[in-house]
């Protein structure tokens, strides 16, 4: 697949001489209805993209903050083609690029092609999928390349050198290294090699490299951004809507 609309995005940025900061918040959480509000929020805090969540009942690679942000949209009535369907009755174009992070059943549940094309219509740019593995991507991969859509593959502190070789040539939009072997949350602490591994995967990665799970201070989303090109920052920002805290999630979005 050529070169996608989320990639473009993200090499301008860093041409620029910016790092790249993809807030994730949970579709639904306090309603469909304040969804664009809330993006245009992140846009103005300086996100480059947005990683936008459809809750599901069992979310395997979610921890507390994450899950119960999830149950709380699943009360709001949210779902994929109620998430789908706000994104196209925007006022305006999204204001970001959106990113999907999706469990495999709801996109089978709505069929594959329908899902590529009404996520193309409502303006997506790329999905994460972390449930799909990489044997079992032709399930997805032709319709979603057929809507210019990308797939973005997930490369864990684990993963064999072969398979991260595999990963960091297929990848679509960027490359997602996770940094703790574990579930999504804040952490207090990451093991002492998370900056050589994302000096590594920066070296074999033709797109850009962005770090997450357990972000969740300045000074560590600044660490490393510094180490690969940019973070991915998700339960620390979920807190931080539900205490109102509107000015930190500013300033641990406001990378240098
Ligand atoms: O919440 P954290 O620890 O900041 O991690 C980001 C993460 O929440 C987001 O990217 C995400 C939410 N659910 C996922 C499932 C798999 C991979 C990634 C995710």
């Amino acid at each position: 697949m050529g070169k996608t609309n989320l990639e473009t995005v993200l090499q301008d940025t860093l041409q620029a001489g910016h790092k790249i900061c993809v807030p994730y918040i949970m579709a639904g959480d306090g309603g469909l209805s304040i969804l664009e509000e809330r993006l245009q929020f992140l846009k103005d805090c300086g996100a480059t993209a947005v990683e936008l969540g459809i809750p599901f009942s069992d979310p395997v690679a979610d921890g507390p903050t994450i899950q119960q942000a999830g149950i709380r949209a699943l009360n709001e009535g949210a779902s994929l083609s109620a998430i789908l369907a706000q994104l196209s009755s925007f006022q305006h174009p999204a204001p970001l690029p959106i990113i999907l992070m999706t469990y495999l059943n709801p996109i089978l549940a709505m069929g594959v092609d329908c899902f590529a094309k009404k996520c193309s219509s409502s303006g997506v740019d790329g999905i994460i999928v972390p449930d799909l593995p990489l044997e079992e991507e032709n399930l997805v991969s032709d319709s979603l390349a057929d809507s210019n859509i990308a797939l973005i593959r997930l490369v864990a502190l684990t993963s064999p050198e072969e398979r991260i070789t595999m990963l960091a040539d297929k990848s679509e939009g960027f490359l997602y290294a996770v940094t703790v072997n574990g579930t999504t949350g804040g952490r207090d602490a990451h093991a002492n090699d998370v900056g050589v591994y994302l000096q590594q995967l920066k070296t074999q990665s033709t797109v850009p490299v962005l770090a997450g799970f357990g972000i969740s201070s300045p000074a560590r989303a600044q660490e490393f951004a510094s180490y690969g090109d940019g973070v991915v920052i998700g339960s620390k920002i979920i807190e931080l809507f539900q205490q109102q805290r509107l000015d930190d999630i500013r300033k641990l979005i406001a990378l240098q």
